[in-house]
């Protein structure tokens, strides 16, 4: 299926299978093509959503960004149409669905799943990242798993393209304050962070600063409030990871790159995963 270039697609083009799920602002079906047989995800999201909460520049930040993102680790967008009701994207199909419903279904990960996860993920990040583009929604919700169970990140509605790109395209680095090349840096790291949440939340269940209330949450993640459970299952190097990417200091969090060489990473993680 081409991109959004090759020809203009209509509901009639599709054969709707059963409903995948309710995500924001609308809902998800399985459809197959009907001259290709080729299965797909199929969202649509009413327009009136759209005007309602005026995120239709999102939507199509989103799209700008997807259709430029080819990687095994990212759900592709293969393109999208719209009808007077609805917007539709059409999306790579995850046959194994939501990543988030196999982890609440086994309680935790293995070490070996968890760092063949967080090793697609980080490859995933740093394919987006050398495109300066931003998820910053990384979650369990958002992560998809395909028919071999390798896992996709899902949804760029919040992702954006990251503002460094204008200063490293006219190389004028050297003038900018340190707060602007820190919050280059700042922006990136957002996502090795949520790595060390979601590391964490694969081998344990549950994600590290959860508390009863979103204030209490938000004091434990301030605090860096971290602690690990004894547990036989979960080995010293997993905490050591955990440990250098829950770090407050933004630029001091493990690099993408450090993540892929970690030891608990090498030693447990599936390198075709
Ligand atoms: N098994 C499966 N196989 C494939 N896909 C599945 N689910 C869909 C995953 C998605 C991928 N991309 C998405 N994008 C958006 O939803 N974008 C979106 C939507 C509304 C508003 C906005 C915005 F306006 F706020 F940006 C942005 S949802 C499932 Br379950």
């Amino acid at each position: 299926m081409g991109e959004n270039s090759e020809r203009q697609w209509c509901i009639s083009d599709f054969e709707i299978g059963k409903p995948l799920g309710k995500g924001k602002f609308g809902r998800v079906y399985v459809a197959r093509e009907r001259e290709s047989k080729f299965v797909v995800a199929l969202k649509v999201i009413s327009k009136e959503q759209l005007e309602k909460y005026k995120i239709h520049h999102q939507l199509r930040r989103e799209m700008e960004i997807q259709f430029s993102l080819k990687h095994p680790n990212v759900l592709r967008l293969y393109g999208w149409f719209h009808d007077s009701e609805n917007v539709f994207l059409i999306l790579e199909y995850a046959h194994n669905g939501e990543l988030y419903k196999e982890l609440s279904r086994k309680g935790h990960f293995s070490e070996q799943q968890a760092a063949t996860y967080i090793l697609s993920l980080t490859k995933a990040l740093a394919y987006c990242h050398d495109k300066h583009v931003i998820h910053r929604d990384i979650k369990p919700e958002n992560l998809l798993l395909d028919h071999e169970g390798r896992l996709k990140i899902a949804d760029f509605g919040w992702s954006v393209q990251s503002r460094s790109k204008r200063h490293t395209m006219c190389g004028t680095l050297d003038y900018l304050a340190p707060e602007m090349v820190e919050n280059k840096a700042h922006d990136y790291a957002v996502d090795n962070w949520t790595l060390g949440i979601l590391c964490y939340e694969f081998l344990y269940g549950a994600p590290p600063f959860e508390a009863d209330s979103q204030v209490d949450t938000f004091k434990r993640i301030m605090k860096v409030d971290l602690s690990f459970p004894s547990t036989p299952y979960v080995s010293s190097e997993a905490k050591h990871l955990i440990s250098r990417l829950l770090v407050k200091d933004s630029s001091r969090r493990l690099s993408l790159q450090r993540i892929m060489e970690h030891p608990w990473i090498i030693k447990n993680a599936n390198p075709i995963g």
